[in-house]
């Protein structure tokens, strides 16, 4: 900024100020384009000027001409000027403000606010502070010739001086008259120009419209394009302004495409950026009516034009011929470069997601032969085409399934949950099975067993087996259900291992709900066991049995640990015993193995440690396993399967479940009914272990895909049942429980499998006997840990429940009791 003029930074955002400079650098330009109006006034104020000014002051004509331009033509501000400025008393001012430094900003302030007329030398100044910029002239430091002069002690720092700097000196109410003023406002103004300043032209816009003008008129003369010549910034501003006032018939490019207009458009570009342009509709409609090769076809959704048309200021900015006939490129109708090439050119032909877009119509949509429809038929046919085919009717074999269920000599299968305290080795236990039996093989194992390393985890490699989510196995913790197969001689078996952690209770009790029998696993380590029984060891004994489980292998792990002791061995049979028995598992359901999950003894091969002598010929958990009589099947019943998982089981099958069949049959095509949501479905795959099935039956996991049926309707633990005869809804039921807390009439959480609800204890009917099941006290007040009753239960829902089906008390995440539902 030129040294004679300082101005304040008054903290005005950069974009408020207009750049001087692209306008005063062509100042000399700008005054030879006048316009005949402005010439004629020019001259008129000019020679008005000299009359007012004294012969004692001497100005050449441009000074004049440049004062009546920065005072617009206001002959008493120019002429006060002037005199300031070139009169006696101002010596020290030897050249007058230049204009060049007055910004755009300081005239439309100063024009809009406070006009200070016929001030003396001083207060010029003080008009100039009197803008917004508080500019301060060389001038202001003639206050040294101030009547009241400045006190040597208050030196006036003119670069950052302010209106209470600069009458600082004054006392209250005693204001020299050298200093006085007259602040006139000036009667406001329908503001139409760019800063809301004077009504009057701006010079900028003065210069627009004289360049403009003489735009024209070389057009006329040379055909030429006006402005392919102005090279300048002054140029390319003014023909900004020019296009600003664009009419709709002009529409001719004037713009010379040198670098410098290039980059300058890719900047304005860059701040207003185009967005991602959705592809056309119309696009798609013309490409496609083109096509006559066109084969059969998935119809693209047809859209109303839902775009609105250019805004009033971008019809000003473009004018709407301009916008309009590159509407469609979304860039056209806001572009302040209509009629440029560069941008606009990159945005004439579809965008690459249309190109792709109208490839995929062109390879599947049909010719049209159909006559032109309106927009809304359009839309309509477009959706009727877009749904999806109702999936043909999934035909039925008819199979007579019991017969051909004994007709397979299918081996008896049998499911058995793993349950124990957390950390008591279940999944690795059953890893080891798994990899003794030849399911899994050693290459596996290594890999697992690198895997585990990686993490400093090497001894869950077996357990990886069954643990296979990397939540899992970063935490060393089953948290779900995990479902693997082996087979005997005599028996198929599924192994589902439950969680052990108290945080995954409801994961067990869902794998207990589809178990025929159980494993119990017990850590016998020094301690651990101890532990387990104040944590889920007992727990989950609890809850088995009381889902109906009866049969019961405990597993007494780790026995390496423990130098395959037998005392300690004894010691944990002993007390589980007393405990299971207790908790009405009959003596001869209960099985104890002594095992080591981890170095594989005695899991299918007989543990050779010589410290385990005492268990010569003693049976392998693989034995005990086989042993277990498979569970009866109510392959007659109706139907009964719990979900267990509901997932896509692939393209062809969007909506697949699995689970245990509890009762019943199923086969293809069947029509089937899932509860508590009571909507149907048909069944159009079935498949066991992975393998495609025509027909599954009662005690055999399944995987069945649906047809007909929304996903939003299955829930894991919801009951798909025979359409014929489904399941009752009830919101209150009576049940013989197993108390493992003090039950009361209390609020409780009701778990029918993974199925929840809230409800509570309504009315505590009566204390049972255990084995004969007689009532043995009538309406008590409390039920007591380990006591048989039969209790009234509410619910705030209603859940799929039926005689038999076993239900679980829990509150504050602790199991209260268990039993099975009588009514
Ligand atoms: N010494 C020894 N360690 C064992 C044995 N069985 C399992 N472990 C270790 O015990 C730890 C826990 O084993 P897991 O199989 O994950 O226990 P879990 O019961 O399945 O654990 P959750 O499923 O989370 O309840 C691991 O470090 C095993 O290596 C065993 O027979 N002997």
């Amino acid at each position: 900024m030129p040294g004679h003029q300082r101005a304040k930074n008054v903290a005005y955002d950069d974009d408020d100020f207009y750049s001087g400079d692209d306008y005063y650098e062509d100042e000399e330009g700008g005054q030879n384009e006048l316009s005949p109006e402005d010439q004629e006034q020019m001259r008129l104020g000019t020679i008005k000027v000299k009359e007012a000014l004294d012969s004692t002051i001497s100005v050449t004509d441009k000074q004049i001409e440049e004062a009546l331009w920065n005072y617009y033509y206001n002959i008493g501000k120019s002429v006060t000027y002037l005199k300031n400025t070139f009169g006696p008393k101002q010596k020290s001012i030897t050249e007058p403000q230049k204009t060049k430094t007055t910004t755009r900003f300081d005239q439309a302030a100063s024009a809009a606010s406070s006009t200070v007329t016929e001030m003396p030398s001083p207060l010029y100044a003080y008009e100039q502070m009197a803008t917004a910029t508080f500019s301060r002239t060389s001038a202001s430091k003639g206050c040294a010739d101030y009547p009241v002069p400045l006190p040597a002690f208050a030196p006036l720092d003119y670069e950052s001086i302010t209106a209470t700097d600069f009458f600082f000196d004054v006392p209250w109410g005693n204001v020299p008259q050298e200093r006085l003023g007259t602040i006139s406002i000036q009667p406001l103004l329908p503001r139409g120009r760019l800063l809301g300043g004077s009504s009057r032209p701006s010079k900028l816009a003065a210069l627009a419209a004289a360049r403009k003008r003489k735009q024209e008129e070389a057009k006329i003369a040379s055909a030429q394009p006006a402005l392919s010549e102005a090279k300048s910034e002054t140029d390319k501003a003014v023909s900004l302004l020019d296009r600003l006032n664009v009419k709709e018939n002009d529409a001719a490019p004037t713009h010379s495409s040198d670098g410098g207009e290039a980059i300058r458009r890719e900047s304005v570009a860059k701040r207003y950026p185009l967005k991602k342009r959705a592809p056309s509709p119309e696009v798609v409609e013309t490409k496609v009516d083109e096509d006559e090769s066109a084969g059969e076809q998935i119809p693209l959704p047809e859209f109303p034009d839902i775009r609105t048309g250019p805004s009033t200021f971008a019809s000003t900015l473009c004018g709407r011929g301009g916008a309009s006939a590159d509407l469609d490129s979304g860039f056209a109708s806001i572009s302040p470069f209509p009629n440029s090439t560069g941008l606009l050119q990159a945005f004439k032909g579809p965008s690459p997601d249309d190109i792709v877009l109208n490839a995929q119509a062109k390879g599947t949509k049909p010719k049209s032969t159909q006559p032109k429809k309106t927009k809304g038929d359009k839309l309509a046919a477009s959706m009727e085409k877009m749904a999806v085919e109702e999936t043909p009717k999934v035909k039925s074999k008819n199979l007579d399934v019991i017969k051909e269920f004994e007709q397979s000599g299918m081996k008896p299968m049998a499911n058995f949950v793993v349950i124990g305290h957390v950390d008591h080795g279940k999944s690795t236990l059953m890893g080891r099975l798994l990899f003794d039996l030849k399911v899994v093989d050693q290459r596996s194992v290594d890999k697992l067993r690198k895997e585990a390393e990686t993490i400093g985890k090497s001894s869950f490699a077996f357990a990886w087996v069954m643990d296979q989510t990397s939540e899992e196995r970063s935490r060393g913790v089953t948290v779900d259900i995990a479902t693997n197969y082996f087979e005997t001689s005599k028996t198929r078996f599924t192994i589902l291992d439950a969680p052990g952690h108290q945080d995954f209770i409801p994961n067990m009790i869902a794998g207990a709900s589809q178990a025929d029998f159980a494993v119990l696993v017990i850590d016998a380590s020094t301690n651990s066991f101890e532990a387990g029984l104040k944590g889920q060891t007992k727990e989950h004994a609890l809850l088995v049995r009381s889902m109906g489980v009866q049969r019961l292998i405990v597993a007494v792990n780790k026995m390496d640990t423990v130098a395959w002791s037998q005392s300690r061995f004894n010691e944990i049979s002993t007390q589980m015993t007393t405990f299971l028995t207790a908790a009405s598992f009959s003596l001869k359901s209960l099985t104890f193995i002594p095992v080591a999950g981890l170095t594989g003894d005695n899991v299918t091969t007989p543990v050779q440690n010589p410290n385990a002598a005492w268990y010569a010929g003693g049976e392998t958990l693989i034995d005990a396993l086989d042993a277990s009589e498979p569970a009866k099947r109510n392959i007659e019943k109706p139907l009964r399967l719990t979900i267990s998982d509901v997932f896509r089981g692939g393209i062809t099958n969007p909506v697949s479940i699995s689970g245990r069949l509890d009762s019943g049959s199923l086969q293809i095509g069947d029509s089937v009914l899932c509860m508590p949501a009571n909507e149907s479905a048909v069944i159009k795959g079935l498949e066991v272990e992975n393998e495609p099935v025509d027909w599954v039956v009662a005690g055999q996991i399944a995987t069945l895909h649906l047809s007909d049926i929304d996903p939003v309707h299955l829930r894991l633990g919801d009951i798909v049942c025979d359409a014929k005869k489904p399941v009752k809804l009830v919101k209150e039921f009576t049940a013989k429980i197993l108390a493992f807390e003090h039950v009361m009439p209390m609020g409780v959480d009701v778990f029918r499998g993974r199925l929840q609800a809230e409800g509570k204890v309504k009315t505590l009917l009566a204390v049972l006997n255990k084995g004969s099941g007689e009532v043995v006290k009538k309406k008590p007040r409390i039920v007591k840990p380990s006591e048989v009753a039969r209790v009234c239960v509410q619910l705030e829902r209603e859940l799929p429940l039926e005689v038999g089906t076993r239900v679980v008390l829990r509150e504050g995440g602790a199991t209260v009791a268990a039993g099975l539902l009588e009514g």
